[in-house]
């Protein structure tokens, strides 16, 4: 395509006849994504979009790719006739390739051997590399992508003690990525630039699950952000900010949802796009269940209650933003945008009933009995409080005359405080504690989920298996409860197959 990014003020496309498929391409993505915002009566336009807010919105979307969409080149490549064909999206957040987080977090165990560590680095490389292989990187970013590549092998290559220098390492996956992206995007005539989004994402100092400062962000987002956006597409990093030091955090893993979601809000964006490998939001994980099938629509309590109870596909916290900022969210697959996906909207549900089924894994119940519960005050306030020394957060909460029982997320990913020793002597001193391991949380999520005549098949599915607790009523969009992690994934398909494949929401 030839076009000179330093040349090039004008946002534009051209087309020569070599590129052809791509005009076939984004007419197809545009017929699929006019019709949906025809429904939803907003304006498409092919033309440069200028920044310009309307009330309190703008007409840009923000678009993130996940580690999937921009895995390889030619995920890349598929990920980027997307941005082609949308000319609203002018801010792209994108994840590491996939695989390269999950090598960055085994660099930061300090155990490691050097072979062990030296074959984390080298897979990181691989990755690189082989994109690498399908570019030719202009000067600014080649300069800035060795840069960034050398950094990285100097700090993996030591050992790393503190939760920052983790943050720091975690951080090289997204800020590699977007240098390749940028080009991939160069190369398809857009006039694309790299943004580090540590200038604008400004979190606190909890490193390893940072909570973004919203103000902060806003006031940097105006200063350095929305100036750049009226012609050009800035490509920027999930997952990863920084705080008032400057020191670089991450939000979580799986936070570049998130951080899109952020973005969004900070340019007061229209809506933010998710792009992943499944064609939407899915009545439970496609990979579990043939059968699955995606939702059209769902409100933000449903998606948060999905994403909180184990739906991979979206961040938990990503509704928040959306929703505090009335930004409509989509979930599409970047290998397949013109098969359309999930749009999560303020609307309520229309559809009373069961939804999807999640599961979470790796969960503890701890049960805390004492006698002194009977007719007695203050006891679960002496619980929470210690639990909330230890900074445990926790999900579900049963009791019964004399016990209470609580579920807390041991997820390899949950970020969360473990629950240690101390915690439990702590709780020893008044009260019994018993500690199961290894159970998952299986949600039910829906809308007004009442345990009317279909709901009540539950019990009957559920006869088969071991249930260690069961959550309703908090909230009406879920009905919980926990199992054994050998049978949870029986546990979902059997829901699945009786309670969702017959009149399963779209
Ligand atoms: N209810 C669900 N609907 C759709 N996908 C789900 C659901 N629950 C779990 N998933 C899983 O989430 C995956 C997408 O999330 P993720 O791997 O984080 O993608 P990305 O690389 O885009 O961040 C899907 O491949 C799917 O297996
Ligand atoms: N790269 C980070 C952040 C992220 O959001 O990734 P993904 O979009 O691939 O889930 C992670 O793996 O956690």
């Amino acid at each position: 395509m030839g076009l000179n990014p330093q040349n090039c003020h004008q946002y534009r496309w051209r087309a020569s006849g070599s590129e052809f498929s791509y005009l076939i391409f984004a007419a197809k993505f545009f017929l699929f994504y006019y019709g949906l915002d025809a429904v939803k009566g907003d304006e498409m336009t092919t033309q440069s979009v200028p920044h310009v807010v309307l009330g309190n919105k703008s007409n840009y979307t923000v678009a993130k790719f996940g580690g999937t969409s921009v895995a390889n080149f030619a995920a890349m490549d598929h990920s980027s006739k997307i941005i082609v064909a949308d000319k609203s999206v002018r801010i792209v957040a994108l994840s590491a390739s996939a695989g390269v987080t999950n090598h960055l977090v085994e660099l930061c165990n300090s155990s490691l051997s050097e072979d062990e560590r030296q074959a984390h680095i080298n897979g990181v490389l691989a990755i690189q590399q082989a994109i690498l292989a399908e570019l030719s990187l202009d000067t600014d970013l080649e300069q800035g992508f060795a840069q960034t590549l050398a950094a990285f092998e100097k700090l993996a290559s030591q050992t790393l003690q503190t939760k920052a220098l983790h943050d720091e390492l975690l951080s090289f996956g997204e800020r590699l990525s977007t240098y390749l992206f940028t080009q991939v995007l160069r190369s398809k005539g857009l006039n694309a630039i790299r943004f580090d989004v540590r200038q604008v994402l400004k979190t606190d100092s909890q490193f390893g699950k940072a909570t973004p400062n919203v103000a902060a962000t806003a006031q940097a987002a105006s200063a350095l952000l929305i100036p750049l956006l009226d012609d050009q597409v800035i490509v920027t990093q999930g997952f990863i900010g920084s705080d008032e030091h400057g020191q670089t955090t991450t939000l979580g893993r799986g936070g570049s949802d998130y951080s899109a979601a952020l973005l969004a809000e900070a340019i007061h964006a229209k809506s933010v796009h998710i792009w992943t490998d499944v064609v939407g939001i899915f009545s439970t994980d496609p990979r579990l269940c043939v059968k699955a099938t995606p939702i059209a629509r769902l409100s933000f309590d449903e998606a948060a209650e999905m994403a909180t109870f184990g739906a991979k596909v979206l961040h938990p916290a990503t509704i928040l933003p959306a929703s505090r900022s009335h930004i409509n969210v989509f979930v599409g697959s970047s290998r397949e945008p013109e098969r359309g996906g999930t749009w999560i909207e303020r609307e309520k549900s229309q559809l009373p009933g069961i939804r999807a089924v999640t599961q979470r894994k790796n969960q503890i119940l701890l049960t805390l009995k004492s006698p002194e519960m009977l007719l007695a005050s203050g006891f679960l306030a002496r619980v929470f409080t210690i639990l909330s020394e230890f900074n445990i957060s926790v999900d579900l909460v049963t009791t019964s005359e004399i016990s209470v029982a609580i579920t807390l997320d041991n997820a390899p990913n949950a970020s969360r405080p473990e629950l240690d020793q101390g915690c439990l002597d702590k709780l020893a001193e008044f009260c019994h504690v018993s500690v199961e391991n290894n159970l998952t949380l299986v949600a039910l999520i829906g809308s007004e989920i009442q345990l009317r005549q279909h709901e009540m098949n539950l019990m009957q599915v559920l006869s088969d298996f071991n249930i260690r607790l069961i959550c309703h009523g908090a909230s009406k969009h879920n009905l919980c409860f926990l199992v054994e992690q050998g049978e949870s994934d029986n546990v979902v398909q059997a829901i699945h197959s009786r309670l969702l494949e017959s009149d399963c929401a779209a």
